[in-house]
C-alpha cells in the first residue's frame, strides 16, 4: 500500500476537522480528495507527507511513518509546504538544482519536456519573484515534478492554470500513474480530475 490512512483525527484547538478518516491508496493509483472549503482536504494531505501530526490515528506511506528522514523525501514530490526559491537563481536554473540533487541530468530532455508542457519555455530566464501567480504555480509544479518521485501529494494542482495548462498538466499525471506512480491530491475541478483518471473521496466537515 503506498498509503495507509487509518482513523485519522485531527483537531484545531476545540474545532475538529478530519473525524476517524481512513484512506487507502495503492500503489500506481490516483486519488482526488474532493469537498466543500474547510472540509480538511489540505490538513489530510499535510498529514501524509508528515508536515503536520493527525491529532489521533495511525499513517503510512510505503510502510514507514510520513517525513521519516530523507528516504521518505526521496520517494516523495509535493507542492503542500509554502514555496519557496532562491533569490537570483532563475526558473531554469532552479529546476536544472532540483534535477541534480537528485541524482538526475538536467540534460536529458526531461527539464525540456517539462517546461513544454507547463507552458514555461519562455519564462526560463526569469527569476521567480517576477512571475504572475499563474506563472508562478506552474513553476512550483515544474519543481515538484522534475524530482523523480514515487508518490505525488499535490494541493489543487489545477488552481490559476489556464486550460490549456490544466489539460497539459492533467495528461502529465496521468501518464506518471501509469508509469507506476502514486498521486493524491486535492481538487476542486471535475474537469481536471477527469483528465488525470483520479478516483474520488469526499471529505464531509464533521457533525459538530
Ligand atoms: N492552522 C490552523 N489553525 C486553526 N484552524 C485551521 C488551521 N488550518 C486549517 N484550519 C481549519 O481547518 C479546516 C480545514 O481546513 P483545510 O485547509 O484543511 O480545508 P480544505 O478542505 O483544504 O479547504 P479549501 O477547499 O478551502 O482549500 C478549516 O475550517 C480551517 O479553518
Amino acid at each position: 500500500m503506498a498509503v495507509d490512512v487509518r482513523q485519522v483525527t485531527v483537531r484545531y484547538g476545540s474545532t475538529l476537522v478530519l473525524d476517524g478518516i481512513d484512506l487507502r491508496i495503492p500503489e500506481g493509483a490516483a486519488v482526488a480528495l474532493v469537498g466543500e472549503n474547510g472540509s480538511g482536504k489540505s490538513t489530510l494531505l499535510r498529514c501524509v507527507t508528515g508536515l503536520q501530526e493527525p491529532s489521533a490515528g495511525d499513517i503510512s506511506v510505503f510502510g514507514t511513518a510520513p517525513g521519516c528522514g530523507a528516504t521518505f523525501w526521496r520517494h516523495v514530490a509535493t507542492t503542500v509546504e509554502s514555496p519557496s526559491w532562491y533569490q537570483g537563481l532563475t526558473v531554469r536554473e532552479h529546476l536544472d538544482l532540483v534535477r541534480v540533487v537528485n541524482g538526475g541530468d538536467p540534460g536529458d530532455g526531461h527539464i525540456d519536456e517539462l517546461c513544454v508542457t507547463l507552458g514555461l519555455i519562455g519564462l526560463c530566464d526569469s527569476l521567480p519573484s517576477t512571475l504572475s501567480s499563474g506563472q508562478r504555480q506552474r513553476f512550483l509544479l515544474a519543481a515538484t515534478l522534475v524530482r523523480p518521485s514515487r508518490l505525488l501529494v499535490l494541493d489543487e494542482p489545477e488552481q490559476r492554470l489556464d486550460t490549456r495548462i490544466k489539460g497539459a498538466i492533467a495528461a502529465h499525471l496521468r501518464m506518471y500513474v501509469q508509469a507506476g506512480g502514486t498521486l493524491v491530491m486535492a481538487s476542486h475541478d471535475d474537469g481536471f480530475r477527469a483528465g488525470v483518471g483520479a478516483g474520488e473521496v469526499v471529505l464531509t466537515r464533521p457533525e459538530v
